[in-house]
């Protein structure tokens, strides 16, 4: 298969497969940043870039529509990602973020959005190594301007804005197959509201199995079990960086969280995320920690329903707590506020758990990937303490 650009940028290439001689690392040295390209890349004539400034109620309307209209759906069309306005702000503003990063592509004439792209800045390890890197994501062009050779120039464009950064590697993750990925994932789902995905056509009903004996099989207690469980509040943040460093350092690649990245991406954020931690009654020591992000998807062609509420499992530690009870209290505060699904991949320790609590796997792979840093060989799902939105 050509990869007309991809063949064009540093990244792994599918010929230097196997070829072991290769330095593990950035595969280009930085450039000095008088040398990188001052204006942005040329769009087609009726377009313009448009720096999105997310905090603009009107902007981030706008994000929010092309993407519900435009982002990923599954290879049946049965889904889309419907990423709400509270969750981009959420996903684009962390520490140390660049408003630079958030592109657009409008219309000129109509100033319609027509497409998007953007960057975050974090701190990944690699094996040792600490790297300040871009996450990409919400690469979106719009259906009616598919496949006419935008997207590489959203990829150069970013790229370019990320340079002047002074920050030359970045993290991605895609269903699709690119050169070449770090590791490729698998998403498995544990039915909340049987009865909706069986009727959205997600599920069938089991060979032998009725109606009411499904959701008998998936039916979930009241309460959760585990002494001391409670949502997660500021003043544990401390205590749960503590547990995320030691917990994450045990992977390959994984985030290389402070206070300030916790306080960001891990402390609840009503309708975004979700983190409960179970506190000692004895010794009020912080054991363990569980967390899931909130991400609807749009039900495309079906009479009864509209919106899939889904919860995606995020970061999990366990030191007192089976993994097992800690995930099933997931699943059981998760089922109470009505999400319909709970998914997770099968990254860090959850096969651990997928297949006793009851999920399933999906036809979906993700892949991961990194820009202009080579590793030796692929990491399996287990050896990666990196979850992506
Ligand atoms: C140092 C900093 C570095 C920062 C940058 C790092 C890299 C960041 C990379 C981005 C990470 C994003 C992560 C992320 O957002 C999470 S993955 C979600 C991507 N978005 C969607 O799937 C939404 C629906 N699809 C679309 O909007 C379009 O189909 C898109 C825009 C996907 C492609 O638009 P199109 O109209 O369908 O296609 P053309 O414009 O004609 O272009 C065709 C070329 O695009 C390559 N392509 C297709 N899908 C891709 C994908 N998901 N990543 C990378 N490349 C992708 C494809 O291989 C081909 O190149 P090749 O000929 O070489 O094979
Ligand atoms: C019921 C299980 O499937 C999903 O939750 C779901 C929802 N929306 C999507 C939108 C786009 C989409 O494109 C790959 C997939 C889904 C999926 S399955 C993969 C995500 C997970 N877990």
């Amino acid at each position: 298969k050509r990869h007309k650009f991809w063949e064009t940028q540093p990244v792994g290439q599918f010929k230097d497969l196997g070829d072991t001689s290769l330095p593990e690392g950035p595969i280009e040295l930085p450039t000095p940043l008088s040398e990188v390209k001052q204006e942005p890349y040329n769009l087609p004539a009726p377009y313009e870039w448009i720096t999105c400034d997310i905090d603009s109620e009107e902007m981030c309307t706008e994000v929010y529509n092309l993407l519900m209209n435009n982002y990923v759906e599954d290879d049946e069309n049965m889904f889309r990602f419907n990423y709400s306005k509270e969750f981009l702000r959420w996903a684009l503003r962390p520490p140390g973020y660049f408003k630079s990063w958030h592109i657009g592509v409008r219309v000129k004439t109509s100033k319609k959005l027509v497409a998007f792209i953007t960057g975050v800045p974090a701190r990944i390890r690699v094996c040792d190594e600490v790297v300040t890197m871009a996450e990409i994501n919400f690469l979106c062009v719009h259906k009616k301007l598919r496949s006419k050779r935008l997207a590489p120039v959203m990829i150069k464009e970013v790229t370019r804005r990320v340079h002047l950064e002074n920050i030359w590697q970045a993290a991605y993750t895609a269903g699709v197959v690119l050169p070449t990925p770090i590791a490729t994932c698998q998403y498995w789902h544990r039915s909340l509201n049987p009865k909706k995905l069986i009727d959205v056509g997600f599920s069938r009903l089991g060979a032998r199995m009725t109606m009411s004996r499904t959701i008998k099989l998936y039916k979930l207690p009241e309460s959760t079990a585990t002494p001391g469980f409670r949502k997660m509040e500021l003043r544990d943040v401390p205590a749960v960086t503590r547990l995320l460093r030691n917990y994450l350092s045990q992977f390959i690649v994984a985030p290389d969280f402070d206070e300030n990245d916790v306080e960001h991406w891990i402390l609840p954020t009503e309708n975004v995320i979700e983190s409960y931690l179970v506190e000692s009654p004895e010794t009020h020591e912080i054991t363990d920690f569980c967390s899931f992000y909130i991400l609807p998807s749009s039900i495309l062609g079906n009479q009864n329903y509209s919106i899939l509420k889904a919860a995606y499992s995020y970061y999990n530690i366990a030191t007192k707590t089976p993994l097992l009870q800690l995930m099933n209290d997931a699943l059981i505060v998760a089922k109470r506020n009505d999400f319909d699904v709970f998914n997770a991949l099968d990254v860090m320790q959850n096969e651990s758990f997928l297949k006793e609590l009851k999920f399933g796997p999906g036809d979906g792979k993700l892949h991961y990937y990194l820009y202009n840093y080579r590793i030796r060989r692929a990491l399996k799902p287990s050896e990666l303490g990196l979850v992506l939105l």
